[in-house]
């Protein structure tokens, strides 16, 4: 059960009287002795004594998590990346009365906080386990999730109680994909088809079907349970916590993206929002599940509705409001790496890119500097950066722009690896010596998406470096050739 179920009020005063910094601590905790429900009744007989001290308390009767911090000085980068994935497995046994979701294999968490996996961050992490020869990993992985498919009707955002009422970006048949598995997680890929279509389903009016973000549960995340109180309050309303669920899902938690007013938490509407990444994702599910009208309806309702020719870029589209949201945020990019959009929208977008969001550091997410939200400028985050420079590679005579996208992302990984010896969540990609910020915890370290999108670029730049050794090579051979030819014509 989620640690709010569990401990009842024991866990709101635990969050509102802020006895950790961090509101996930307290959901990550394991009773040392007591069950929860002994704890809980403890609780009550003693809370209202004068010497009560609720953090003794709470030290007293909870094992806390521990928080991973890997510094390496003595490795290389490349080094680094393929050696931490050991360090970064987890399994879920051995801990009674855990927040976790039991899953039979083990598996790759992000790193620091993030003591679970993560749906969508395990697509980007693998493409790092396919360059570091972890397919073992990787399996694991992929059964994981079909068993939580069957068991619980969808991937959640990760494996705790707490996140089970909302999945993440759909990345489950681009992973089966990579690994060349996608025959044997047909049943799986179907379930998860049906649960976002029966569950986070929108018809619009002239009868086309979009997707979006939402959560099965309402109220503050347990997670985040303070935050949200405090941004319902701002609100005035209970509303919010519905938006800020569907952000969470969204996987861009937060971002003026879903905001009316993008300086605004408050004003948070992710909920009635169509986005474009969501609806490209379940484009490739329903290509891979042999869905071809479905899948072209999809294409076109995303052409009618998420491209805006006066922008010449994609964006989301509110159904509520009835109008697209105009927000210009690397979302975008999807339908250029999905193959959805024509071959004039893929220069219109790479052009864009080049102007307005490419930075010394890569690119950023959003182009608006919201100063409070770790989904905005000026940070830079290892999804985006894999998805945009793969989309941008597919649009004829971008590919520089394509690599230097690249080169530049793979820069600032090396000098702050250099510098600490880490490898970060995110980055800040416009003033590249100043750490990527906002949201509603620290930046972690580890990290899972980071390390995978560094080795996969780090395979491309040696991919090409050696096929221009080879072309360097032949071209020598050929010069030689006709070199000896015409010394001994003379
Ligand atoms: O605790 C707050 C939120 O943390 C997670 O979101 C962030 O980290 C994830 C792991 O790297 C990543 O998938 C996500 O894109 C990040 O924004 C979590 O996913 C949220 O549900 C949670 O509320």
């Amino acid at each position: 059960q989620s640690p709010d179920v569990l401990y009842d009020e024991l866990f709101s005063t635990v969050q509102t009287q802020r006895v950790f910094s961090d509101s996930k601590t307290f959901c990550d905790v394991v009773p040392r002795a007591l069950t929860p429900n002994e704890i809980l009744d403890l609780y009550r007989q003693q809370f209202n004594e004068p010497k009560f001290n609720l953090t003794s308390f709470v030290y007293e009767h909870f094992i806390l998590p521990n928080t991973t911090t890997i510094v390496h000085d003595k490795w290389t980068i490349e080094q680094h990346c393929h050696k931490l994935w050991s360090l970064l497995t987890r399994t879920t046994k051995e801990e009674k009365f855990s927040s976790f979701i039991d899953v039979p294999h083990p598996f790759v968490v992000p790193g620091g906080r993030f003591r679970e996996f993560y749906y969508w961050d395990t697509y980007f992490t693998m493409l790092g386990l396919v360059r570091s020869n972890e397919i073992d990993s990787i399996n694991n992985m992929l059964d994981n999730f079909a068993f939580l498919i069957n068991r619980i009707g969808l991937i959640p955002n990760g494996n705790r109680y707490y996140y089970q009422g909302r999945s993440q970006p759909p990345f489950f048949s681009l992973m089966t994909e990579l690994a060349n598995q996608t025959s044997k997680y047909k049943n799986e890929l179907e379930r998860e088809y049906a649960f976002w279509m029966t569950k986070r389903n929108i018809t619009l009016d002239d009868g086309a079907v979009l997707n979006r973000y939402y959560d099965d549960e309402n109220g503050p995340r347990p997670e985040a349970y303070f935050e949200d109180q405090e941004t319902a309050h701002k609100a005035g309303s209970t509303d919010v916590y519905v938006h800020l669920r569907a952000g969470a899902e969204s996987g861009w938690d937060f971002s003026s993206r879903w905001m009316d007013d993008e300086n605004n938490l408050s004003t948070i509407k992710t909920a009635n929002i169509l986005p474009i990444d969501l609806n490209c994702l379940l484009y490739h599910l329903e290509i891979t599940l042999g869905k071809q009208a479905e899948a072209e309806r999809r294409r076109q309702a995303i052409h009618k509705y998420m491209w805006s020719s006066e922008l010449q870029f994609f964006t989301d589209y509110n159904y509520v409001l009835k109008k697209p949201t105009n927000r210009l945020t690397l979302a975008a990019l999807f339908p250029l790496w999905l193959d959805i959009s024509t071959k004039e929208q893929g220069e219109f977008v790479a052009r864009k890119v080049e102007s307005s969001f490419l930075h010394d550091g890569g690119v950023v997410t959003t182009l608006s500097n919201s100063s409070t939200q770790q989904w905005d400028s000026p940070n830079g985050w290892a999804p985006l950066q894999f998805v945009t420079y793969r989309a941008i590679l597919k649009v004829s005579g971008y590919e520089t722009l394509a690599r230097t996208i690249r080169h530049r992302w793979m820069t600032l990984n090396e000098r702050v690896f250099s510098e600490t010896g880490k490898m970060m969540e995110k980055y800040d990609v416009v003033n590249t010596h100043k750490p990527g910020g906002g949201g509603e915890y620290e930046n972690q370290d580890g990290f899972g998406w980071t390390n995978g999108v560094y080795l996969e670029m780090l395979h491309d730049q040696q991919m090409v470096s050696s096929s221009i050794r080879y072309q360097t090579n032949i071209l020598q051979l050929i010069f030689l050739h006709v070199f000896v030819l015409f010394y001994f014509l003379i």
